[in-house]
């Protein structure tokens, strides 16, 4: 049995599962987005380029990936270190920085910012969507696919010996390439052999999420451990995300704070706004899903930093969770949703 059973795994080590406390289940604390710029529209050219002010702020929230500055959340350390010490004031224990390969993970900045803060932070393995896999991991093998996941979680990635604590996020696109079908495919056979947690980012499409829990049911992997996150963006419809629960995987609302006109990456996806989200929470409640919802902020870029006028890592504890009060979430649904889901999907078995 590996000593990880029956524990979480954090960058700084081993803790018990009641050691968490309130947990963000989906977020980062240093990474860069690059792969996901989207270009500028021609008359916007001088505002991508702009140094980020006050004055262009609406234009950055609403064009938040056509700014390449804005992509680079690895160059606020400082900024990140400030939040995190709001975080554990306003009530936070611990975080899922589920950076993985191919969008800079950097676990020896993530165990600095857990010294530094007090902040539990848990890292992930794996790999991010296709256009971010190298040659190189394109040509693995799924058993040398499993090996290195594995090798992350028992011994540390990225030449550290920092271990992750789950696998994932995993990115997935739509339609799923071959590449990504590998990985899915080695995160079953490594969540197989270790009894770990496991976190999907799937493809924008109201068919993606099942159509992962299906290549991973096949590969062996543990379903009722599994994180699908994202879910606010991909499936709207309320049967299709009952037939989706059904499946039995954690349903994650993850982009709280992320209210936008026009989502880039799909123009057909309406992004709902945080009160949309706190009705679908309730919906999933109502219909007996309470042990099954994670939340976050999923913040990757700066502007989302209060730094920069952005919401920040608390909003949830200071904004979010009095919504859900006042729209009839009992208080014991608020813990089992921040602090009792996030404790048993990341408990190893
Ligand atoms: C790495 C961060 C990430 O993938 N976030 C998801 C953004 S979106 O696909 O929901 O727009």
């Amino acid at each position: 049995m590996p000593e990880q059973s029956g524990k979480v795994q954090t960058v700084l080590g081993l803790i018990e599962p009641d050691q968490l406390g309130r947990t963000m289940t989906h977020e980062h604390l240093t990474m860069t987005f690059e792969c996901s710029h989207v270009p500028t529209a021609p008359g916007d050219k001088d505002l991508a380029t702009a140094p980020i002010e006050m004055k262009h702020l609406h234009w950055l929230q609403q064009n938040p990936y056509s700014h390449h500055e804005n992509l680079l959340l690895n160059q606020e350390i400082e900024a990140v270190k400030e939040e995190l010490l709001c975080y554990r004031k306003a009530g936070g224990g611990s975080m899922v920085e589920n950076t993985t390969t191919g969008i800079t993970r950097n676990l020896p900045v993530l165990q600095q910012l857990a010294k530094e803060t007090g902040v539990h932070i848990i890292a992930g393995a794996g790999y991010y969507v296709d256009v971010t896999h190298s040659d190189e991991t394109r040509k693995m093998t799924v058993e040398k696919l499993t090996d290195i996941i594995v090798s992350e979680v028992l011994h540390g990635a990225d030449g550290t010996d920092i271990r992750c604590g789950v696998i994932g996020e995993i990115g997935t696109g739509w339609p799923i390439t071959d590449s990504e079908k590998k990985v899915l495919r080695a995160t079953a056979h490594a969540q197989t052999q270790l009894g770990c947690p496991v976190i999907i980012h799937p493809g924008r499409n109201e068919a993606a999420p099942g159509e992962v829990i299906r290549i991973l049911q096949e590969a062996g992997g543990d379903i009722s451990k599994t994180v699908m996150s994202h879910l606010d963006r991909t499936i709207f419809d309320k049967q299709e995300l009952l037939e989706f629960a059904k499946m039995g995987s954690y349903l994650e609302y993850d982009l709280f704070g992320t209210e936008m006109l026009n989502y880039p990456f799909n123009l057909n996806v309406d992004m709902p706004a945080d009160s949309q989200r706190v009705q679908a929470l309730a919906f999933l409640i109502k219909e007996g899903y309470e042990d099954r919802i994670l939340i976050a902020h999923d913040i990757h870029t700066k502007h989302r930093l209060t730094k920069y006028g952005g919401h920040g890592y608390c909003h949830i504890l200071q904004n979010i969770v009095p919504k859900m009060l006042s729209r009839g979430i009992t208080q014991n649904q608020v813990d089992k949703i921040l602090i009792e889901n996030p404790k048993q999907w990341l408990t190893f078995k």
